[in-house]
């Protein structure tokens, strides 16, 4: 009787005693939902970073998930899922209206909803039922009735600044990036998922690879495709926003994970590490850092390497006058440019989830003319698992040699894992591209000239952004 609830409740309990057992050992408290975050926590001394804490949190967060699933009445899952989007677009508002910078000052007393309203000019009517709506989803917490305070998760909202006359125009830039996640979920991401449903019915534009036929031509009423859109004068703010946002994504996974993922202190002294699509550099910039030896070249559209050498020059000024970086603007659908010598790695993150099959293999092939024998191709990206058990996950991911995931869990481990299937779907609608399969993957690979050597896992997380190591085929 009922043992499907009795294996997710013994699950929920015995991860949680485990986490608590680390806090206990270490001497760390776990972050009070009711707290704003300390940034120490995308540090590697983060109590969820802690390799036993990160098993055990993923297990317990899908156990959870599966049991709301089969607990709560299926009719009432089905309408909060079909309403799902009140939940983005909520955040996209308090984002737009600032509520985490205007609550800063007011700590956990926090402010009365029509002092919030004062600062930002929303109706205070409507502000409230949004932040009520936000804080029983545990973003931001109603201290009193109509009065509300930020907590870990709305705190993620402040950018950290002041509030200046032209601050929406600047908000994201320089910011920890994660006001930016937000803004850009709210904005051309939902509104491109509207319109996708269209796109796809319509034969037309249904089995299309290409990047200009996606839900986001006609949610911004665009001709060209998201990324020549982020370069014209209309763009310019989505732009900024979408670079921000791609340096906050550092903090949805471990800290140290681009420098787990591949044993840099193999590449020979003042080797180069060519960063394809590095965007502001900032993940370089990490690998630098810890490898100083290192020359990089960081390539991107001509219009974002400027923010890379921005980042650069203000971050690790002693690399920049060293000539130890160059800053490529390029094209990775034309022959890679001249580079200062063979490059010892390629590193793609996130790279290769933006492009459907056609155009990833282009671009692969690209980096696999210009490469010497010895030069490494290193994919950083999501893999999505499937839902049920596969072969080639066993042999491919090693998963066989693994501890299996407890039964009555999803093998995929379900609600612990959704960013990674969230962000396959969004890239559907915006450009017509996905996160792959290990199958997927290792054809794009082979019908580039390369082959899949090393699949490595990130150390502090089961479900987020491994590495694969290739080599020339
Ligand atoms: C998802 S972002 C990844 C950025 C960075 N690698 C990271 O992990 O944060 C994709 C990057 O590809 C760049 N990109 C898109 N099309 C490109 C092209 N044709 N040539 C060079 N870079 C391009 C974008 O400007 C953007 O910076």
């Amino acid at each position: 009787m009922a043992s499907d609830l009795k294996a997710l409740r013994d699950l929920i309990v015995n991860s949680i005693d485990q986490i608590i057992q680390v806090c206990e050992a270490t001497g760390k408290d776990f972050p009070k939902l009711s707290e704003p975050v300390q940034f120490s926590e995308f540090t590697p001394d983060g109590i969820r970073n802690h390799p036993k804490v990160s098993d055990n949190i993923a297990i317990a967060v899908a156990a959870a998930f599966q049991l709301v699933q089969t607990l709560q009445s299926p009719p009432v899952t089905l309408t909060t899922s079909a309403f799902r989007h009140a939940l983005p677009i909520s955040l996209g508002i308090v984002e737009r209206g600032n509520v985490a910078e205007i609550l800063r000052e007011a700590g956990p007393q926090g402010l009365h909803v029509k002092e919030i309203a004062a600062k930002n000019n929303i109706d205070p009517k409507k502000l409230a039922r949004i932040l009520r709506f936000l804080a029983t989803n545990h973003w931001f917490t109603e201290v009193a009735p109509d009065v509300f305070a930020n907590n870990l998760l709305s705190s993620l909202l402040d950018t950290g600044k002041e509030i200046t006359p032209n601050f929406r125009e600047n908000k994201h830039k320089d910011s920890p990036g994660l006001a930016a996640i937000a803004g850009y979920g709210a904005d051309e991401v939902i509104r491109a998922m509207v319109e996708w449903p269209d796109v796809l019915f319509d034969p037309k534009t249904g089995f299309s690879e290409e990047l200009n036929e996606t839900g986001i031509q006609k949610a911004l009423n665009i001709n060209v495709d998201q990324w020549a859109y982020y370069d014209t004068p209309e763009g310019q703010y989505r732009s900024h926003r979408f670079n921000a946002a791609m340096s906050g994504a550092s903090k949805l996974h471990p800290p140290l994970a681009v420098l787990l993922g591949f044993d840099w202190a193999t590449v020979p002294k003042n080797g180069l590490v060519v960063d394809v699509g590095g965007s502001g550099g900032h993940v370089s910039l990490e690998i630098a850092k810890a490898f100083p030896e290192l020359n990089f070249a960081i390539e991107d559209r001509p219009v974002v390497i400027e923010s890379a050498k921005k980042n650069w020059a203000e971050d690790l000024p002693s690399h920049v006058e060293a000539k130890k970086v160059h800053f490529i603007g390029c094209d990775f659908f034309e022959p890679q440019p001249k580079l200062p010598a063979v490059p010892d790695v390629f590193l793609l993150r996130t790279i290769i989830h933006d492009w459907s099959d056609k155009f990833a293999i282009k671009i692969l092939k690209n980096l696999r003319a210009a490469a010497g024998p010895n030069t490494k191709l290193l994919l950083i990206d999501s893999i999505v698992n499937y839902a049920c058990e596969s072969e080639s996950e066993a042999t491919i991911l090693g998963k066989a040699a693994e501890p299996k995931v407890p039964a009555p869990l999803l093998p995929n481990l379900g609600g612990a894992n959704l960013l990674a299937y969230s962000v396959d779907v969004v890239l559907g609608a915006c450009l017509n591209s996905g996160e792959r399969t290990i199958d997927g993957y290792k054809n794009v690979i082979e019908a580039s000239g390369w082959k899949l050597v090393e699949f490595r896992k990130n150390p502090a997380s089961k479900i987020w952004w491994p590495a694969m190591i290739c080599v020339p085929a």
